[in-house]
């Protein structure tokens, strides 16, 4: 090519739009083009005399402390280029962003001149595109974000919004530098259920959801995250989704999930619980042969309990009796209230001996507790019980608790105050299929 360089490189500036700018750092001395002063509003030689002074007045204070700043850190080789982005002021008035770069300039072999050069490019379009994304996230209620995938396991968030900080503490831009810092906040229970939902985005390239909690503040709480991938112009896939926090709505649903399989008055699980479990317990001796044995127990005369002294004193032998259990049995059996003054117990890998003597022992505690009216005298509780091992012979759910009210029954036929299980009643001969 036989044009000078002169002209090549004038061509290029002409070509990329860019002001320039040098400066000596020494006198002060200043050499704007043409279009420096053009993107400001302005031709050259309305702003002559041209110095050092012409930049300070037009750039924003605060960036302008920013830059001289970063300058200095040039100038000392703490950084090897100097980059800043500035608010300028225009001719009109207004302001237009900058993107402010330049360089010591060295002789050919190294030695530092006075003089520094770079341009200015106006990028006040990127910039309040950059911001009307900011103020747009900032009015949807979660966290926006953007990540590329380099590999199943790992990805790179391209854009965080800034309500990360407020939502669990991790600075936004720290998010986009370190995807760690993010992941790293993850329960360690669901972390598994993340890196699950991260890799279903990569391979399955659509739509990807799960929920999760995180530790804010080192408190727990859920989150939902959705991400859903479209190629950009380049061909590269970038997921773009939102985080909200679910926190409230979980609470909910554990309280609600609480509520249905909870007993209210004595905190002990409900008849639906029971007969969920019972099932389950069937299930698995059937699948298995994995024993379980069953104890019923019913209060002995409750209703003169509460005709003597309120219902109010019943509520409390029925929550004092619940209490007695849930401490005398394994964390592993199933305690719970099928209605009324009767209880179920369901022992899983327990044999009928066992749970015989696990039934004495609870009618005994029962029976030895003291339990008191409204004006304080004592008055004494027994219950009556049937103790049920899971046999071949029991055919469904139904079954056992027919068996289990007719041991019940003969209990309180016996006399109350006692416990039965089959071997010892007359029930193991020729069962009855109803009470009737
Ligand atoms: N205080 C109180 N009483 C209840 C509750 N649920 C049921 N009851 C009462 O428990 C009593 C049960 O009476 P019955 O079924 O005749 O049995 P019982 O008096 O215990 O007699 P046996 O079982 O034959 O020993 C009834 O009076 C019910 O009103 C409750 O939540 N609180």
């Amino acid at each position: 090519m036989n044009l000078s360089s002169e002209l090549r490189l004038q061509a290029i500036i002409d070509g990329t739009r860019a002001g320039t700018w040098e400066w000596n750092v020494k006198t002060g001395e200043v050499i704007f083009n043409e279009r420096w002063a053009t993107m400001l509003g302005y031709t050259l030689e309305e702003i002559q005399p041209l110095s050092i002074e012409t930049w300070n007045r037009a750039c924003h204070p605060d960036d302008l402390k920013r830059s001289y700043t970063l300058i200095r850190q040039h100038l000392d080789n703490e950084i090897p280029f100097y980059e800043c982005l500035c608010r300028v002021r225009r001719k009109d008035g207004g302001w237009c962003w900058i993107q402010d770069r330049g360089m010591l300039v060295r002789e050919p072999d190294g030695t530092p001149t006075d003089w520094m050069m770079g341009t200015h490019i106006d990028v006040s379009i990127e910039q309040e595109s950059r911001q009307h994304l900011d103020h747009l996230a900032a009015s949807v209620p979660g966290i926006l974000f953007s990540f590329e995938m380099v590999s199943p396991v790992a990805l790179r968030f391209t854009y965080v919004s800034e309500r990360s900080y407020s939502y669990f503490g991790l600075d936004c831009k720290a998010i986009e530098k370190d995807p760690c810092l993010f992941f790293d906040a993850i329960h360690p229970l669901d972390s598994a259920a993340v890196q699950a939902a991260v890799r279903g985005c990569y391979t399955s390239l659509s739509e990807g959801a799960c929920q999760f909690r995180m530790f804010v503040n080192g408190t727990e709480r859920w989150f939902r995250a959705v991400a859903c991938p479209i190629q950009d112009p380049l061909g590269k896939l970038v997921w773009h989704g939102m985080l909200t926090d679910i926190d409230d709505q979980k609470q909910l649903e554990n309280t609600l999930a609480y509520l249905s399989i909870t007993d209210e008055l004595t905190g002990l699980f409900n008849r639906r619980y029971l007969t969920q479990s019972l099932n389950d317990a069937m299930a698995l001796y059937q699948r298995y042969q994995t024993p379980f044995s069953l104890i019923s127990l019913d209060i002995d005369h409750f209703k003169q309990i509460n005709d003597s002294h309120g219902h109010l004193v019943g509520d409390r032998v029925l929550t004092k009796i619940s209490e007695l259990m849930k401490h005398r049995l394994r964390a592993t059996d199933i305690v719970g209230r099928m209605g009324g003054e009767e209880f179920l117990v369901l022992l899983p890998n327990t044999l009928g001996e066992e749970a015989g003597q696990v039934a004495e022992n609870l009618r005994l505690a029962i029976n030895q507790s003291e339990y008191l009216a409204e004006d304080n005298s004592p008055f004494a509780v027994s219950v009556s019980g049937g103790v049920l091992e899971m046999t071949e012979a029991i055919t469904s759910v139904e079954d056992l608790l027919r068996r289990s009210d007719r041991l019940l029954y003969e209990a309180k036929e016996g006399g109350r105050n006692r416990v039965l299980d089959e071997q010892t009643t007359s029930a193991n001969q020729g069962l009855p299929t109803s009470l009737e």
